[in-house]
């Protein structure tokens, strides 16, 4: 199956109205992110063959901010038999429904849990695995340490976070260049320079970046022994963090 055109910011917008992640989004949203974040699908990929190494017995596997599920769904198809348990999260009501949808077609055993709530407000118990790709970024500020240090405690010794994130420069001249090289990325992926300046307004002051060695500093804080970037492509990176 093709995966639906996301064509949200083509014609010009009266309103430069917030990015949500409501239905228009969870409609198109393959075909947003794959077109959007550079290394998506390297991203997902190797998010299941780092759960498939730190998967332990009987444990549970975290999706936060699951979205349709792609990570969730990469997680399962490489654990073996392992008496796991994945809990997928996400306060978007349109995309848990979908999510539920594309869940249910695939076969393999691992059961599934979707919630839908607010990362902020779970619990998080006997985790090997948590997982946030491009999710934190959407987390107020004030929020992210918070956030960060209940993933560790709900973490088992030896588990891992898996934090993917878009991420700014300290040096101006290095953010900018990694901004025009993601602008560069999208016009390679046929969005207009319309539909370029239109999501960049959407979502301003909605995704808030911050630096890789904010990241560090927030991970090495909540307690994480180790800490560091697996994957990069411009503004967009993955870090893993172990416990
Ligand atoms: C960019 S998408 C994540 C993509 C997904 N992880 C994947 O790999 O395909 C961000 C998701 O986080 C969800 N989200 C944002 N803030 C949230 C929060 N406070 N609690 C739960 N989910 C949240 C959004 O609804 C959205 O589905
Ligand atoms: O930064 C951008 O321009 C994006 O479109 C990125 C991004 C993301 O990183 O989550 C923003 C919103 C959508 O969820 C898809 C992609």
């Amino acid at each position: 199956m093709t995966d639906s055109r996301d064509t949200i910011y083509a014609d010009p917008l009266r309103e430069a109205g917030l990015f949500t992640f409501d239905d228009n989004v969870a409609r198109v949203f393959p075909d947003m992110i794959k077109r959007s974040v550079p290394g998506y699908t390297t991203i997902v990929a190797m998010t299941g063959l780092l759960a498939q190494r730190y998967a332990a017995p009987g444990s549970n596997l975290y999706d936060l901010g699951c979205s349709l599920g792609a990570s969730s769904l990469a997680m399962r198809q490489n654990l073996d038999h392992r008496d796991c348990r994945i809990i997928g999260v996400d306060n978007s009501k349109a995309m848990l429904e979908r999510c539920r949808t594309i869940i249910e077609t695939d076969t393999h055993d691992t059961p599934v849990d979707l919630v839908c709530a607010d990362i902020e407000n779970i619990a998080i118990d006997n985790a090997s695995v948590v997982v946030l790709n491009f999710t934190l970024q959407f987390i107020p500020l004030a929020q992210r340490d918070a956030v960060i240090r209940h993933i560790y405690k709900g973490l088992r010794p030896g588990g891992v976070m898996v934090l993917s994130e878009k991420v700014t420069f300290e040096d101006p001249h290095l953010d900018e260049l990694n901004i025009a090289l993601h602008h560069e990325f999208k016009r390679a992926n046929g969005y207009s320079e319309l539909e370029i300046a239109q999501k960049r307004a959407a979502i301003e002051n909605v995704l808030l970046p911050e630096t890789l060695a904010t990241h560090r500093e927030r991970m090495a804080n909540a307690g994480f022994s180790a800490c560091d970037v697996w994957f990069q492509c411009f503004n967009f990176a993955s870090m893993v963090a172990l416990k």
